[in-house]
């Protein structure tokens, strides 16, 4: 099937006047963004909701845009770890914030790739002519993370809740055991192995043999960009203060190569290979929100707001991780290549790459599978390797590692930075990439 773009929709025109399918694709604006700053889980926000962090996200972002009152065409968010009452999470931020109370938002769901998803949902609505302005958002508190309870727990619960008489309520409270009583403590493991995303990890980093060394090298990096970016005032119309907190409170600008290379090894400790994965070089449990404003050009005009860039393509991948033929976060290697390809794409015309860091070894394994012949002829059919990234352009505001990955927001961050990015350097285009639980990824072209 021919890919949908401007032109060739544009050609379809003329060829089926009687359909009643969009006739052109306009233009998704991004106009700015705004997050409240990543905190680590159980420090300052661990009485904050992701209700509030989300609400304080949007409403930064009203703030900043002039927005207040505003009847916006949609709001796409969510959050990862949602407690069963948040139906709704993103309408009912959007009711809390300074918004119009009739602004329709939803929630989806899509791991540590919320985020993105929320911001292309909202411009491909926008492209296709459905809505003229949105926001595509997310947020994640590690802090708040739902607890669950036992089954039968859960079933006497229901119960109790459907009987009429003292006599039957009793009755049901009687079937519990002590256990069943105890709280289920949330995890971060992949439902189908048990895993945790870390563990996962560990043996992808394993598989594609990356050093130690070279992992704390991107973490270090990924530290000292961040820093500079905030020392530069980069951030200061991207983040508002929140609680107090004024810049994100994992960076460490003092990260050293001696600082980290002295730091046990947290993952894969059950592998014969060394273990290499640290607390350093692995993203740390994280909260926080973040909200982008995308509209149509119009709209900007008539608001006289600048576009910062546009979003022009998206690809999803997933991989079969559950039997081991492939890595839990290798999506975004298969997903990457195939968006390109669709827009006539190589390595080479790309600006500067936007890599989730959800550990330093997860970029590194996506950097490996692209550069190896062997992987790009096997399992992307492609002729030869698809290349080598200039490193000098792959996160060069820092990323997860030094900001924290509250994981559905962000998606919102590195949009709203790297749309930043290329407005102020004046470079043409960027790739984005966030791998995702569930052994999913998407990724996404951004360009001035
Ligand atoms: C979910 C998706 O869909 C896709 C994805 O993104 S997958 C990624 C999802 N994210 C995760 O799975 C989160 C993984 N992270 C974790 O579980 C935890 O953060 C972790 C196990 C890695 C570490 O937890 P922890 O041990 O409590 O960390 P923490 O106590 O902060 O740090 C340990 C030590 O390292 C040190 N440290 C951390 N970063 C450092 C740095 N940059 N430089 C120097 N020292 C550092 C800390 O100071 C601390 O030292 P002390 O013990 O002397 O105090």
């Amino acid at each position: 099937m021919k890919p949908l773009t401007e032109s060739t929709l544009q050609a379809s025109k003329g060829e089926n006047m009687t359909t009643t399918q969009p006739q052109h694709i306009r233009r998704a604006a991004i106009l700015g963004g705004n997050r409240i700053p990543f905190a680590r889980a159980h420090k300052e926000y661990a009485r904050a909701s992701n209700q509030d962090m989300l609400t304080s996200a949007l409403d930064g972002l009203v703030a900043r845009f002039g927005l207040a009152g505003e009847r916006l065409g949609e709001v796409a968010g969510g959050a990862v770890l949602k407690h069963s009452k948040d139906l709704n999470l993103t309408r009912e931020a959007v009711l809390g914030s300074a918004l119009a109370p009739t602004t329709p938002a939803f929630d989806l769901g899509q791991a540590c790739a919320t985020g993105l998803e929320s911001v292309v949902t909202i411009a491909q609505k926008i492209r296709l002519g459905q809505i003229e302005s949105g926001i595509g958002a997310g947020a994640d508190s590690a802090s708040d993370a739902p607890i669950a309870v036992s089954e039968e727990l859960r079933q006497v619960l229901l119960e109790i809740n459907r009987t009429k008489t003292i006599s039957q309520r009793l009755k049901a409270i009687a079937r519990l055991r002590p256990f069943d009583l105890a709280p289920q403590a949330p995890s971060n493991g992949e439902a189908r192995t048990g895993k945790s995303m870390g563990e996962h990890q560990a043996l992808t980093t394993a598989e594609w043999g990356i050093t130690r060394e070279d992992q704390d090298a991107l973490a270090l990096a990924s530290h000292r960009n961040f820093a500079a970016a905030w020392d530069r005032g980069f951030f200061d119309d991207l983040v508002t203060p929140y609680l107090g907190v004024t810049r994100d409170t994992n960076l460490r600008p003092d990260s050293t190569p001696e600082s980290l290379a002295k730091l046990s090894p947290v993952f894969g400790r059950e592998l014969r290979a060394e273990p290499t994965m640290t607390a350093g070089n692995s993203t740390p449990l994280t909260d926080g929100a973040s909200a982008v404003l995308l509209a149509s050009e119009d709209w900007a005009a008539e608001h006289g707001l600048t576009p910062l860039a546009y979003l022009t393509d998206a690809e999803a991948a997933a991989v079969d991780f559950v039997d081991g033929e492939e890595g839990l976060l290798m999506a975004p290697a298969y997903a990457v290549p195939r968006l390109l390809e669709r827009n006539g794409l190589t390595f080479a015309d790309i600006d500067v790459f936007e890599i989730h860091e959800a550990f330093a070894s997860t970029v590194l394994c996506h950097l490996a599978a692209w550069e190896s012949e062997e992987f790009c002829r096997e399992k992307l059919g492609l002729p030869g390797a698809l290349g080598r990234i200039d490193r000098a352009k792959l996160n060069p505001n820092g990323s997860s590692l030094a900001a924290g990955h509250p994981f559905a927001a962000t998606g919102g961050r590195i949009v709203a930075s790297v749309a930043k990015h290329l407005h102020e350097t004046g470079q043409q285009r960027a790739l984005v990439s966030i791998c995702a639980a569930g052994g999913q990824g998407l990724t996404a072209i951004i360009e001035a």
